[in-house]
């Protein structure tokens, strides 16, 4: 059974739509990432999760409880749910132990559990010792750790995280990305981690939710988002991936034949016939002598992870920049010609309707149900 249900969630501030109809299923014990450009109502998909806005429409599960509905709504407090912030929210004037064992007085425990579970929290995150000091002693990293503590504390099923990493710098994201991931299966509580930074959702989950402008584009394993993206945008958002219109001639069993230009070629995906999006990164891409794909003209390069990340405007078609690692320093304005080794077919539509998703089947207006392996 799912952990948490979102069936047709849709929230409006005013006249502006910050979510619509969006539904998604979460097993027990996933990461998931909901990840998208700013402004897509990631933060506020999240805060309706944690009770702390109501949606004008649709229903949230967690197990089989309707916490949020036409005739439920559970308050926060009551949701059994941890959450982390990007600000900490630590109280400056308690101790470590102090803020951890708030939450487990409210929830009743006796002074010799909340001491047991206190000790417990701060070896998982790693403070063990750190106990007595005040937030302001503590690095940024240390009081991360400790929100995360206390939100783990009260042992709830469900770890809701709000940019959680967006006030370190980039070392410590990364260690901290690496904590997020053992704690995660030290606890296996369902965690659920909002950023706008792909490499961290990419890093950290095993599922990850792209949203765009209040809609939910897809939701997949990091390999299927990168492989087999459903929209031209998730296509686009994930890996630095490019697009290009072709048009699909042939289609059959996951193998599509598409005209680029005045070329053939074929390719996985399962798009239908029409207009569509070859959709690549740059390692699927070569450059060949003669007999390519695609002719291109250099713009630039820049050198990068020692090779040069190339540049090539295509000559040929009306197409986007797109990118390929090149071992030698080319002028500006050689001619390029390269051919595909890799690719993925997508359907036309902006919004993912009519668009390939992992399973092969039109993505519109299907809740997506994701399960773990
Ligand atoms: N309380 C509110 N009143 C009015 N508009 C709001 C409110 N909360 C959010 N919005 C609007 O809803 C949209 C989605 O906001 P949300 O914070 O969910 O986006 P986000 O994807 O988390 O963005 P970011 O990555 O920048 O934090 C934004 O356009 C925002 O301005």
């Amino acid at each position: 059974m799912p952990r948490l249900t979102l069936k047709a969630i849709s929230k409006r501030f005013d006249r502006f739509q910050a979510l619509d109809a969006v539904s998604l299923a979460i097993p027990d014990g996933a990461f998931l990432a909901l990840l998208g450009p700013s402004g897509c109502g990631k933060t506020t998909l999240l805060r309706l999760i944690a009770g702390l806005e109501v949606p004008d429409h649709g229903e949230i599960r967690f197990d089989e409880h309707v916490v949020a509905g036409s005739s439920a709504f559970v308050p926060p407090e009551q949701r059994r749910i941890g959450m982390v912030f990007q600000s900490y929210a630590l109280w400056p004037t308690m101790s470590v132990r102090g803020n951890i064992e708030f939450g487990l007085k409210v929830a009743r425990l006796t002074a010799q559990e909340r001491a047991a579970r206190i000790d417990e929290v701060l070896d998982v995150v790693g403070l063990r010792g750190l106990g007595d000091r005040r937030p302001h002693e503590l690095s940024g990293g240390q009081r991360q750790r400790v929100a995360l503590a206390r939100s783990l504390a009260t042992r709830p099923q469900l770890i809701l995280l709000d940019e959680p990493l967006a006030n370190l710098d980039a070392h410590l994201r990364e260690t901290m990305l690496a904590e997020f991931r053992r704690i995660h299966s030290l606890t296996g509580a369902t965690f659920v981690f909002v950023t706008h930074d792909q490499d961290e959702a990419m890093a950290v989950a095993s599922h990850v939710a792209v949203m765009d402008r209040g809609r939910l584009e897809q939701v997949g394993t990091p390999e299927e988002l990168y492989r087999r993206p459903a929209s031209p945008m998730v296509a686009r958002f994930i890996g630095r991936g490019r697009t290009l219109p072709v048009r699909v001639v042939r289609s059959e069993g996951g193998q599509t034949r598409v005209m680029l230009g005045q070329q053939f070629l074929d390719m996985p995906g399962d798009a239908p016939v029409g207009y569509g999006w070859l959709s690549f990164h740059a390692s699927d891409l070569r450059r060949v002598a003669e007999g390519g794909h695609l002719k291109t003209e250099l713009v630039g390069q820049v050198f990068q992870n020692g090779a040069f990340l190339s540049h090539c405007l295509p000559s040929e078609i009306d197409g986007d920049v797109v990118s390929v690692p090149l071992a030698e320093r080319l002028a500006p304005g050689t001619p390029i010609d390269l051919a595909f080794t890799g690719g993925w077919v997508i359907g036309d539509g902006d919004t993912g309707h009519g668009a390939v998703d992992v399973t092969g089947r039109s993505s519109a207006c299907r809740p997506a149900v994701i399960s773990l392996r």
